[in-house]
């Protein structure tokens, strides 16, 4: 067969739309954000782009269109993703798609471009992880795959800025050539059988080995990550590890930000007092300012320390390898393994994971994870957690800041377990009541380990993450703290509003181990879990807003004098990990299961198992006291 590699030139024209597609995890997204200055997920683990994200890019005269795909298999629609992914390749029809492979296992890669040139010729290749492929000794002849497959090809490190800069230049010079592909080619791309034959010897042509691949050091780390007993326990010491790093890191943030904070305070005040009544003041500072400076306080600190370092294991590879720990657990559920990664998302953020779910192909199973994922605590529910493990559970006097630290996280990782007992819990209980069903098989790929980007990993998790869920949290504090100091300055019948309200809900509370104002902190806390402590603290004292404790044995006087017991505590703690989810968790999962009926669902199951094992513990400690006080 003669080869003519044949561009037509076209007319130029000033816009054009690309799509960005390729196999799962071989940096399609880490290419769009280059290209486009986006902030799209990325990690290494595959699925984690689940919907389209588009963005642009000017390179000389022209503007480019990029769309960043779900990684896929095939363009047959095995799952949501593929679906999507072939759906905009095929009806959207975009003037080009920049497939993106991974340069170190080139010949499965291969298959989907086969596939993608069976469905367009607009197609330029890119082949990413070039450092990685040089590594293990892959030498890969872009000329060769150019040849023969009669389209433009490129090799790039996508970390590599100076290496976008050189796609974008490719990508101008190759967009309005229009490469011809032989119909015999086509033709063959169509058939899966001779499409996998072709990309086989195609495969063979290009890439030339250097040394085998050995993997020892894989291997080795894959022994201890995944082995059947070292498996669990690298997974709970890796926790125990990031919990005690943000503690330690949070401590001493978090008191000079606080302190910082509340030192403003009055200096704003007094500027304020200036220009607005003193009604009106009060309302701005001891209300918003006051709720806000603590979720910022509080809130900023972990966040900042918690998500790089997730970030940096989930870079790393390490995020499928728990997930594969978890499989058995979640398969005896009867749901699938994959949730166990929506889980590990839900941490962070509960709507993040409740999305994330989009990677459990079985609608079953889907709906399964969506319903459970707010029952592992996220970042806005640790700090009430830390409140109390550090009030009701460490010693007052701590000789080794150290020791003391690693055992709050200790207590921190029994509390984060519990979560996860509960979401295996629920999800059998699901699974053998309204979503009854056969597990369904599915392929989790272990990726390689990565050498995670420790300065990009920093600039994504602390200004874009952190700074994302942080803005959200203070926008729900604003009109939160104004409610509050509303609720603690209206009078009625002699009481302020939030005493009343506090003392119709205490008789209820009190079944629960708790009262009436905790109860009322976390409804209010729908908003953003992080505001209940606030809340509790303002309804508490006797002023008519939010105090500011000096520290923290302040609150544990003020707590024991509103009668909090170590019921009240274990109670509370509970309460914090199970009950309903935030407002912005429920309204993802409206988005995600266009039904009210699972929202609901997802708003009473944690609440309801609460309420149940919240009355439990009480009961339990009633009984205790009871004996006690009768022995005695
Ligand atoms: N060493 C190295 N790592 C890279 C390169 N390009 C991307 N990565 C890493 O590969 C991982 C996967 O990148 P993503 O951009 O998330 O991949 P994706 O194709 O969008 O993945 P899905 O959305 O899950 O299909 C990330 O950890 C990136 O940091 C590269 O050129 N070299
Ligand atoms: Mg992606």
């Amino acid at each position: 067969m003669e080869v003519v590699i044949l561009y037509l030139h076209s007319e130029p024209v000033s816009s054009c739309t690309i799509a960005l597609a390729g196999n799962p995890n071989v940096g399609k997204s880490t290419i769009f954000n280059g290209l486009t200055g986006m902030h799209q997920h990325t990690g290494n683990w595959s699925g984690k782009t689940v919907s389209l994200a588009t963005g642009h890019c000017a390179v000389g005269k022209h503007l480019y269109t990029f769309t960043d795909l779900p990684g896929c298999y095939s363009l047959h629609a095995c799952s949501e993703e593929e679906r999507l992914a072939g759906a905009c390749l095929r009806e959207t029809a975009p003037d080009g798609v920049l497939v993106i492979c991974d340069a170190v296992c080139l010949e499965r890669n291969l298959n989907l471009v086969l596939q993608i040139l069976s469905v367009t010729a607009n197609v330029i290749l890119c082949i990413n992880l070039m450092d990685q492929a040089a590594k293990k000794g892959i030498h890969i002849s872009c000329s060769t795959l150019e040849k023969e497959l009669h389209i433009p090809v490129i090799g790039i490190t996508a970390r590599r800025k100076r290496e976008i800069r050189r796609l974008k230049q490719f990508l101008d010079a190759c967009m309005f050539q229009k490469a011809i592909v032989p119909p015999m080619l086509k033709k063959l791309s169509e058939d899966p059988i001779p499409r996998a034959e072709m990309a086989s010897e195609l495969y063979q042509k290009a890439v030339r080995l250097e040394k085998p691949d050995t993997r020892s050091f894989d291997g080795t780390l894959d022994y201890l990550f995944t082995g059947k007993y070292t498996g669990i326990f690298c997974m709970l010491l890796l926790l125990l590890c990031i919990f005690w790093i943000t503690l330690l890191g949070a401590n001493y943030i978090s008191s000079r930000l606080h302190n910082l904070l509340f030192r403003l305070e009055p200096w704003l005040y007094e500027q304020f007092s200036l220009l607005l009544p003193e009604k009106l003041c009060q309302l701005l500072i001891q209300g918003c300012y006051r709720v806000t400076a603590w979720v910022v306080s509080v809130m900023l600190p972990p966040m900042a320390l918690f998500f790089p370092l997730f970030t940096l294991l989930e870079d790393f590879g390490y995020l499928p390898r728990a997930a594969f720990n978890m499989d058995c657990c979640f398969s005896r559920c009867k749901a699938c393994g994959k949730q166990a990664l929506t889980m590990l998302m839900g941490f962070g953020c509960n709507a993040v994971g409740v999305t994330g779910c989009r990677i459990v192909d079985s609608p079953r199973e889907r709906l399964i994870a969506i319903l459970t994922n707010s029952f592992v605590p996220c970042n806005g529910r640790f700090p009430t957690i830390l409140v109390v493990l550090v009030l009701f559970f460490t010693t007052k006097k701590a000789t080794c800041p150290l020791l003391h630290t690693l055992w709050l996280a200790l207590l921190l990782t029994c509390v984060i377990l519990f979560g996860v007992l509960m979401t295996f819990f629920s999800s059998w209980l699901l699974s053998k009541t309204v979503l009854k069903g056969v597990p369904s098989s599915f392929v989790l790929e272990l990726p390689p380990y990565r050498k995670p980007q420790i300065c990009s990993v920093l600039l994504h998790s602390v200004v874009h993450r952190t700074l994302l869920v942080l803005t959200r949290a203070v926008t729900a504090a604003i009109p939160a703290g104004l409610l509050i100091w509303l609720m603690a300055n209206t009078m009625a019948g002699g009481q302020t509003l939030l005493t009343r309200i506090s003392a119709c809900l205490d008789p209820f509370a009190r079944l629960l181990g708790l009262d009436g104002t905790i109860l009322l902190a976390f409804i209010l806390g729908i908003p953003a879990n992080e505001i209940v402590i606030p809340i509790i603290i303002m309804a508490y004292t006797s002023q008519s807003s939010l105090v500011d404790f000096k520290n923290l044995s302040t609150l544990h006087t003020l707590l024991l004098e509103q009668g909090w017991t170590l019921s009240t505590a274990v109670s509370m703690l509970i309460f914090s990990v199970l009950h309903w989810p935030c407002a912005t968790t429920l309204l993802t999962i409206k988005k995600e299961t266009h039904s009210w009926k699972w929202t609901a669902l997802a708003f009473l199951l944690p609440t309801c198992m609460g309420f149940l094992l919240c009355f439990l513990v009480t009961c339990m400690f009633y009984g205790f006291s009871c004996v006690y006080s009768f022995g005695g």
